[in-house]
Order: structure tokens, then sequence, then C-alpha cells
């Protein structure tokens, strides 16, 4: 065989493709994607800062949180704490961000905006989420005596009006993922991601209110039910989980079973989100015994990466647009964690597009064994469900 030799340097200069092919053939056979140490060097500082950021921020939503429970807004149907801390948390992302990189010149993609809180009537609203962000800085004490005032921070949430794009380097931010989780007391997460060049090179998934103990027999005897997770992943590096308050990272794995009778799967907790009726014919297809685990956010992709659950399945109803910080931190944790994350014709997901996923239909989420069966099952599915007997 006549082979070449071709070295390809892509538009990111670290980045070198080397590829081998035969020209009699015209097959190209990619060998080897060979990330260069300089390259995912140039990641440590945004990688500590990103779990430095959504750790912070996590302290501003279970205190918000906390408050939201005891208190009877939940039941008035007031949702500017939310609201408060959605803000909070976009702004503490933005903050640190901004003070961890001052010379890495990035933007970012995040999901809220200022407009509300600068209307006539949102002072108060806007004070309380100051408030909050001063106190859990001063709490975290890292940035001395620090007082933001009403318009640093409505500029720090404004940091996040980027659209993203296939070039340069963009931060994407969900400040709480799974909102209606956040205000029924249930699962959410600070999703945070590194884009660079359209490509996802990091993520970090603040999951404060999921089970460090849940399967991981290491942390089975350290605390009965501890909460709280923060799950990162960098290209080429795995993805590995340690307690949200706390060091002694651990090396997680999506579950190696590769039956999928025995396998579980998760999927959103609003059926609003997702079509439940989707989902249970795949699972009926796949001989799936176990009932469905509905869970809120992406503390989905978090829990599959450890190996919680073995499938994640996806449907919104029509008309529906996924966004990027919907996905861009759960994707990374997973496929670092050895999963695929792919639509329902097993394409990988494009972040480079700007806010919105062009996707096929729904996403779903398993190992590589599984993959091949679960496509089978859902196209089977899909098709049954366009033309029905
Ligand atoms: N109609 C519809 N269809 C599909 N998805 C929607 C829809 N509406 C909202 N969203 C997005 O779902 C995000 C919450 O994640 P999940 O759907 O996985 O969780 S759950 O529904 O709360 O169980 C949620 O993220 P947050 O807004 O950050 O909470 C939304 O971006
Ligand atoms: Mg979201
Ligand atoms: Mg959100
Ligand atoms: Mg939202």
């Amino acid at each position: 065989m006549n082979i070449n030799c071709l070295r390809i340097v892509t538009p990111q200069p670290q980045v070198k493709l080397i590829s081998l092919f035969s020209t009699r053939k015209s097959r190209t056979l990619i060998l080897s994607l060979k990330l260069s140490s300089s390259v995912l060097m140039s990641y440590d500082k945004g990688f500590a800062a990103a779990k430095k950021a959504a750790s912070i921020a996590a302290r501003l939503c279970q205190k918000v949180q906390k408050a939201l429970l005891q208190s009877d807004v939940q039941s008035k149907l007031d949702r500017s704490p939310v609201t408060v801390a959605d803000y909070g948390s976009q702004a503490l992302v933005s903050f640190v961000l901004e003070r961890e990189l001052p010379s890495e010149p990035f933007s970012i993609v995040a999901e809220e905006d200022s407009k509300d809180l600068r209307k006539d009537g949102a002072q108060d609203t806007l004070q309380r989420i100051t408030d909050l962000v001063n106190d859990t800085l001063s709490i975290d004490g890292s940035y001395g005596s620090i007082t933001l005032s009403t318009e640093d921070v409505l500029k720090a949430i404004d940091s996040g009006k980027s659209e993203g794009g296939s070039h340069g380097r963009h931060w994407v931010l969900d400040p709480i993922d799974g909102t209606k989780g956040f205000v029924r007391g249930d699962q959410y997460a600070i999703a945070l991601a590194l884009l660079d060049e359209g490509k996802v090179v990091l993520g970090v998934l603040a999951c404060p209110n999921l089970p460090l103990a849940s399967i991981r027999s290491d942390y089975q005897h350290s605390a009965d039910k501890e909460v709280g997770c923060l799950f990162f992943a960098k290209i080429g590096a795995g993805t590995y989980m340690q307690p949200l308050n706390g060091s002694s990272p651990l090396k997680v794995q999506v579950t190696a079973i590769e039956n999928s009778e025995e396998a579980s799967f998760f999927e959103s907790y609003e059926k609003a989100h997702s079509m439940h009726d989707l989902s249970s014919s795949i699972a009926k297809k796949l001989g799936v015994k176990a009932p469905p685990v509905r869970i809120d956010s992406q503390v989905k992709y978090g829990a599959l990466s450890r190996g919680d659950g073995a499938i994640y399945l996806r449907f919104p109803h029509k008309g529906y647009r996924e966004k990027i910080w919907d996905h861009a931190a759960g994707c990374i944790v997973v496929t670092e964690a050895g999963g695929v994350v792919s639509d329902v014709s097993g394409n990988p997901l494009d972040f480079s597009k700007g806010k919105y996923l062009d996707l096929d239909t729904g996403i779903i989420v398993t190992n590589q064994k599984l993959m091949p069966a679960l496509l089978k099952a859902v196209k089977e599915s899909l098709e049954e469900k366009a033309s029905p007997l």
C-alpha cells in the first residue's frame, strides 16, 4: 500500500491531525488526533477557574433554595427567588471568570440577561441579587473585601451575551439548569463549559442536591446521605467527581453493561420537556426492566457518567430548539467518561453553530456497547410513531 504521511494543521495552531492515507484508494485513515500537551495545559487555568466559579455559584443557589423551601413562596407561585438565584449565579460565574482569567480573551454565552432587571420596579430584586452576590463572595473570601454595586452585577450578567460560534473561545453557562427542579427542591445544576473553535474542551457540572454515595462505594462510608457533587472533564483527560465542598477527586466511568435488559434509563422529570411515551416504547424494545428514572437538568449527564444509569433519552416536543448551555458541560462529562452523546441519527452534537443545537429529533446518550441497539430501537419507535397501525 502506498502510504503517505500528511500533517494537517487545523485553524487552532496547537492541534495537529496526523493522517495516513492510501492515495490509490483515496481512503483517508485518521490514525490519531494528537492533542499536544501544550493544548491540554493551556486549558488548565480555565479549568481551575471554572471549578471555582461553579462551586461559588452553587453556594448562592443552595442558600436561595433553602430559603425558598422554608418560605411559603412556592405555594404562592412567586418565582422571583428563582430568578434571584439564576441571576446571582450568572453574575458570580462571570465575575470569577473575569477575575481568574484576566489575560485570556473569551466571551460568555449564557442563558440569562439583565433586561428585566433594568425595568422600573425591579430595583428591589436587583438589590437582593447584589446582596446575595456580595454575601457569597464575602463568605468565600478569595477576593478580599470586594463589594459589587448593582451596576457591576448588571454588567456581570450581561457579559453572557455572546452568540458563541465556531471561532475563538466561548464559555457556555447555564447558571441554574433545571429551574423547575430547583423550585420543587429537587435536582438542578450549575453548568459551565468552554468551547474552543466550536468544540467543547472542558466542562464542569455542580450538582448541589445529588448524593455522593449513590453508587460509589468509595464514598459510602464517608457520610450517609451527603449531597453535593462536582463533575469535571477536560478533553483527553477523563471525567472526575468530587464533593462540591471538598477535594479528593475520583475518576468516573460510564457503566460497562452490554445487555440492554439490565439497563436503566434517565429522562426529564417534566413531561413537557421530553416525550415520556416515546422513551417508554424505546425501553420496551430494548427489554429494559427498570422503570424510568426522572431527574431534572444536566444532573442526568453527571449521574450517567458515574454509571448510576445506562441510558439518557431526551425527545422534546415538536418545535423546541435545544440550547447549547443545556448540553455542553453534560456532553463532555459523559464522553470523557467513555459514553456517547448523539442525535437520533447517531450524529455527535455540534456546538459550533451559535446558541442553538441543530439536531435530528432528540438526544440519546449511552455507552459505546449499547449505542447500536439503542439507535435501532429509537429508529423503530420513531417510525411507529410516525405511522401508527
Ligand atoms: N418545552 C421544552 N422542551 C424541552 N426542554 C425544555 C423546554 N422548556 C425548557 N426546556 C429546557 O429544559 C431544561 C431543563 O432540563 P430537563 O428538561 O432535562 O429537566 S427537567 O425537565 O427539569 O426534568 C431547562 O433548562 P433551564 O431553563 O435552565 O431550567 C430548559 O432549557
Ligand atoms: Mg437549562
Ligand atoms: Mg437555566
Ligand atoms: Mg431557564
